[in-house]
């Protein structure tokens, strides 16, 4: 799976915010550093479908060399992981991984399979009848990577996803996620503030310069 940003530039009315050239391959990330401002929100929501007035792009956005312009946000496969988790809390673990499984052809019972093997793959099985509540904010991020992934994107952006962890669960969760995305082969584009996360990356960084 491959992520291409083809002469893709963004404004705000008329101002150029950015302007990216760039392949990103499978189990790549690309790091976006810039101050607040520059435009790495607006990037992450032309890619995902949600640009809107005043925003516009001029040049193109493939995935898996499938232009997605014009397609609408929920066929794009882009999956996103922000700051906050954004759980349902409401409900269990395993409610909340099966939410955002395809709707198409699994029954209630194969639902709760695949959640299964989902958490089992990654050592988690204990957590699937947890009330999200219960669960550590390093778990609970743990668990909305998880469910990010349960849609099967082929694509995933990351929005400041450590930036409210504490110290020793930020390392762990660096290693953790950005394994879990290289092993499935998917393209990253990452948006942070923090230089250590680009760093746990391992990928190429691109600095956007004061607007
Ligand atoms: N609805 C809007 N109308 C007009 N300008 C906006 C709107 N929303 C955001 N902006 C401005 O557009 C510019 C780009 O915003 P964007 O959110 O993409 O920046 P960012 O780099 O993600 O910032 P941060 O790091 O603070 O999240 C900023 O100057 C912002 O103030």
């Amino acid at each position: 799976m491959t992520l291409k940003l083809d002469k893709v530039s963004l404004f705000r009315y008329t101002d150029t915010l950015l302007s990216l050239d760039e392949v990103i391959n499978p189990g790549e990330v690309l790091s976006i550093m810039g101050p607040s401002g520059s435009g790495k929100s607006t990037l992450l929501n032309a890619i995902a479908g949600q640009l809107t007035a005043p925003f516009s792009m001029t040049g193109s956005i493939y995935i898996n060399d499938r232009c997605i312009d014009d397609m609408p946000a929920h066929k794009r496969g882009v999956g996103v992981l922000y700051q906050d988790p954004l759980l349902f809390e409401h409900m269990t673990v395993g409610q909340n991984i099966a939410f955002a499984l395809p709707s198409s052809a699994l029954n209630r019972a194969q639902r709760e399979q695949r959640v299964s093997e989902m958490l089992a793959e990654v050592g988690l099985n204990d957590l699937q009848h947890r009330p999200v509540q219960t669960l550590s904010g390093g778990q609970q991020a743990r668990i909305a990577l998880l469910r990010t992934l349960a849609a099967a994107p082929s694509v995933v952006l990351l929005d400041e996803p450590f930036s409210k962890l504490d110290a020793a669960t930020k390392t762990q969760m660096r290693t953790w996620v950005f394994g879990q995305l290289k092993v499935r082969g998917l393209p990253t584009l990452l948006v942070t503030h923090d230089s250590e996360d680009v760093e746990a990356a391992q990928g190429h960084l691109i600095e956007i310069e004061t607007c």
